[in-house]
């Protein structure tokens, strides 16, 4: 891709973008939130129209005006969010409206099922190529995915976090696959905020900052300081550094939950939790961690157990009670749930709190408006101004907003799920920080992470959960490093 620009409203956020793939390399796209990512690769794919530039695909220009293009050049993407019929078989999927077809015009089933176990052979997968996909878990979606597009004669293939959604041994499992891929010339381009990854997996790296190239390297010639450096344009100061916080852990928890049983995945839980505490909850992927939350927080059905809240019991069912009791949860997939698309990026921030920013009958627009930039400005959300809807931010950018939102409102107890999936190192960090302030101003806040950095640079204490049980409780000051941790996770 050579010399790409591209602008939305007189605003530019491609700046003549160079950008160069090998045959059978995997290349990392890395940048801030809001650094023109998904904008380059959406003209790659079609999507959109550059302003300027050109796309030459073995050596010869292209010209990619619709997603119709980039198929037929051999470009395909995954996406964060599956395009999959949930009910439909790996094979249906996978030839989904391109079916082979018999003499007569019907759909060749046979045929289908024969190129599915010829294409997933050749990468050497085992999937159970006959039931719907519903009942297969997010990793075999994704080869799913990743056959769908190999069946497509792709030659170039777009990965979007692809491991955001998936367990340790699915990524493993991903990255063999990703080795096949490279060993069959295919090109893969990587886009992802994990750093160890990309140093794991990929062979280059190209950074763009605010909508501009800034370099492309080997991995082998850079080390993950000069990566963040050239991301965040400076140097970014305490990264991910565990300090030690005072709190008093010697009054009544602010929360105490009691043998909590909820569905099949969370089986008698028990913890207390301490205001002005930064509780960490680890566990793998189908541990029961965001189910437990779920539970606290009204959103699935408990069976059997209780939740206590300055000593009072708590009757929870329904998120109501619990933001009436002075909770909050952030969850997971808050981009499907915690944002109004259409709204602009202050009313979104200014939602939950509205009732504290009145004066008299009317909202209080300059202290609204004071609060959602110093918000803007905090988390460095990367937006024109405090009026754009939200609807045209970068994915990591909206992330950042259903963060803020509920961080403005800073309630008595604060659960967040994956604070940081999606969302660049830069703000990371800082998000950390507002974490740490809130707890040091009475806040009681529990995080669940998949990311073992971030939990270790947050937490007062630590509990594994295992199966839907606290396996381990450790203090902070007892894990002497990550490896502490994992082993912890994963010894059951
Ligand atoms: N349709 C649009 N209209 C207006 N602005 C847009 C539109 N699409 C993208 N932008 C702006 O372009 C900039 C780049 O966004 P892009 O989605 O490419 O970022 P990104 O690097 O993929 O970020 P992230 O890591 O958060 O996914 C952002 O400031 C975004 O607000």
């Amino acid at each position: 891709m050579s010399q790409i620009s591209k602008s939305f409203n007189g605003i530019k956020v491609l700046n003549s973008v160079d950008f160069e793939l090998r045959r059978g390399e995997v290349h990392a796209l890395m940048g801030g939130n809001g650094a023109g990512k998904s904008t380059l690769m959406k003209i790659l794919t079609g999507v959109y129209q550059g302003d300027e530039g050109q796309i030459f695909i073995d050596g010869s220009e292209v010209s990619i005006q619709q997603p119709n293009d980039a198929k037929e050049n051999g470009v395909s993407m995954i996406f964060q969010e599956f395009s999959l019929v949930p009910t439909l078989t790996v094979a249906q999927n996978i030839f989904l409206t391109r079916e082979p077809r018999n003499n007569l015009g019907f759909i060749d089933e046979k045929e289908c099922i024969r190129q599915t176990e010829q294409l997933l052979n050749e990468l050497n997968v085992n999937i159970d190529r006959n039931i719907p996909v519903e009942q297969l878990g997010v990793g075999y979606w994704q080869m799913t995915e990743i056959a769908k597009a190999l069946s497509q004669n792709t030659k170039i293939l777009i990965m979007d976090e692809p491991t955001s959604s998936l367990t340790k041994n699915e990524t493993e499992v991903l990255f063999e696959l990703i080795d096949k891929l490279k060993a069959k010339g295919i090109s893969i381009i990587y886009i992802s905020h994990r750093m160890d990854e990309i140093f794991r997996i990929c062979d280059r790296i190209t950074i763009l900052r605010d909508g501009k190239h800034v370099m492309t390297s080997p991995c082998s010639e850079l080390t993950m300081e000069t990566v963040i450096q050239h991301i965040v344009g400076g140097n970014l100061e305490h990264a991910f550094e565990w300090k030690d916080r005072n709190y008093q852990r010697n009054q009544e928890p602010v929360l105490q939950v009691r043998n909590l049983t909820s569905g099949r995945r969370v089986n008698g839980v028990s913890f207390d939790l301490y205001r002005g505490e930064i509780l960490g909850i680890a566990g793998l992927m189908g541990s029961g961690r965001s189910e437990m939350v779920r539970a606290i927080f009204g959103i699935d059905p408990i069976d059997s157990g209780e939740i206590l809240m300055n000593s009072q019991k708590l009757s929870i069912k329904k998120p109501e009670d619990a933001i009436k009791a002075g909770i909050a949860l952030v969850p997971e997939d808050r981009r499907m749930q915690g944002l109004i698309l259409d709204h602009s990026v202050k009313d979104n921030i200014l939602l939950p709190i509205l009732s504290n920013i009145k004066k008299g009958m009317f909202i209080d627009d300059a202290k609204g408006n004071q609060i959602a930039s110093e918000f803007v400005t905090r988390l460095n959300i990367k937006t024109d101004n405090i009026f754009k809807t939200s609807r045209l931010l970068s994915g990591g950018n909206q992330q950042k907003i259903v963060l803020a939102k509920w961080l403005a409102n800073s309630p008595e107890i604060l659960i967040l799920d994956e604070p940081t999936i999606g969302v660049d190192i830069g703000a990371k960090t800082e998000i950390i920080e507002i974490i740490r302030s809130l707890a040091d101003s009475g806040k009681a806040i529990i995080v669940i992470s998949s990311e073992l950095p971030e939990l270790l640079a947050l937490s007062d204490r630590v509990i594994v959960l295992n199966e839907g049980r606290v396996t381990k409780e450790m203090d902070r000051k007892e894990i002497a490093s990550e490896e502490v941790l994992q082993h912890a996770i994963q010894v059951v």
